[in-house]
């Protein structure tokens, strides 16, 4: 639930936006050079159809795919295999990768964010205007997929040369805007490497072997945040898409900088501040990370209190109490975890309803749903179980599951 980084239902817990990198790898983003006018549009007139060409190039068994009449002209490459590029027009086919370079929450012609420094951080998204959870801020398909196994295992030196290639392939309004995207190891030797290293999200394309890292140059822009004000999924949780989607968790006014989390937001401090700087070169000061020792402190124990309450609610032979439903809770608000609340309300849900309190089951489920859609999309499977829930608790298999009916 918390991680949702896959485009089927093979998210393990320790998975990560941004996987550390291998050897010399890391994944995160970096550097694009998208201002608000070079922002990537689908061509506007008559678009090429869409036509996968390839293999253009390999080393092993990872060839070079692209498509340039990809996503209504937008384009795409791949490197990958044969199996995968099966997977990949399948995906295609099934339909639902509408990108959208303009933000869906705009007031009038104001684009809802602008590209600006951010001391300390290179660049970074502020928002334009006010906005609200639920908020869609972007939708786009990838730029570039790379199978994880190419990526982590070849030399960067084999490498270079076919992912250069790649990216030749790409339309020149995409290719423009991956190459604005930083690579925060500075290695200009292996400069495409370093941007997929910095900029990437982990994917599965389905299939034995459909693990790849996706570059998505214009999400590429949000900076790390422990306690983000965006959260973001990949496909629609089920509707097997290549969609990353981006959607604004609690309010924000204008001039405020959006952020998404790089990492395991639910992690300790140190842990946190060790794995940003490890896989994206700097140590994390936001405002969680910049809590004064003792603050830290109370905050690393709310997040183990978490971890040890959902335990116990998945246990459905242990005691639960309505008190304890409403400690986690709590410890949700104080946590901030805004972008995080899916997996906790949905248990919050499914067990007051296990103690027969039927106004706080239907209350938790709609607030479980809405967390769903907004950190793993419509589709993700329990935004339906939650909504069965809300509808008709009494009915539920759940009904007085510890009390007895
Ligand atoms: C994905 S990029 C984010 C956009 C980037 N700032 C830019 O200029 O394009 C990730 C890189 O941004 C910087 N960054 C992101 N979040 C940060 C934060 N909270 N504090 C400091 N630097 C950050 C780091 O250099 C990191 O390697």
């Amino acid at each position: 639930i918390r991680h949702q980084v896959s485009l089927q239902s093979s998210s393990s817990p320790d998975s990560c936006l941004w996987r550390p990198p291998p050897p010399r790898l890391a994944c995160g983003i970096d550097e694009i050079e998208v201002s608000s006018k070079a922002r990537v549009k689908s061509a506007s007139k008559s678009p090429p159809p869409s036509k996968w060409e390839g293999p253009r190039g390999c080393v092993e068994q990872y060839c070079i795919f692209s498509n340039q009449g990809f996503e209504g002209g937008r384009g795409i490459v791949a490197v990958t295999t044969n199996a995968n590029i099966q997977n990949l027009k399948a995906l295609e086919k099934k339909g639902s990768a509408a990108s959208t370079a303009q933000p869906a929450s705009s007031s009038g012609n104001r684009p809802a964010y602008y590209i600006a420094k951010v001391p300390g951080k290179g660049l970074g998204l502020i928002s334009n205007t006010t906005l609200h959870r639920g908020d869609v801020l972007m939708k786009h398909t990838p730029a570039v997929l790379i199978h994880r196994t190419f990526f982590e295992t070849i030399h960067p030196a084999t490498q270079a040369p076919l992912l250069k290639t790649a990216i030749s392939h790409l339309p020149s309004a995409l290719r423009k805007a991956f190459f604005s995207q930083m690579g925060h190891f500075g290695d200009q030797a292996h400069k495409i490497n370093d941007i997929l290293a910095t900029n990437s999200f982990q994917m599965n394309l389905g299939g034995h072997d459909g693990h790849h890292y996706g570059n998505f140059p214009e999400v590429s822009r949000f900076n790390h945040d422990c306690r983000p004000n965006v959260a973001f999924y990949l496909g629609g949780g089920g509707a097997d898409d290549l969609t990353h989607t981006t959607t604004v968790v609690r309010d924000v006014q204008p001039g405020e900088e959006l952020s998404i989390s790089y990492l395991d937001s639910f992690a300790p401090c140190e842990e946190r501040q060790q794995r940003t700087f490890e896989a994206w070169g700097f140590s994390c000061s936001c405002s969680q990370c910049a809590l004064s020792k003792g603050q830290v402190k109370k905050s690393d124990k709310r997040l183990k209190e978490i971890k040890e309450i959902e335990v116990k609610l998945s246990d459905f032979s242990g005691r639960v109490t309505g008190a304890i439903l409403k400690k986690l809770a709590k410890l949700y608000d104080e946590e901030r975890l805004d972008a995080n609340r899916a997996g906790g309300l949905t248990l919050i849900a499914l067990n007051y309803n296990m103690l027969g309190d039927e106004k706080n089951a239907k209350r938790y489920a709609r607030l479980a749903r809405e967390a769903l859609v907004i950190e793993n999309g419509p589709g993700a499977g329990d935004v339906s179980a939650m909504e069965e829930l809300e509808r008709d608790p009494r009915g539920h298999f759940t009904w007085r599951g510890r009390v007895g009916r």
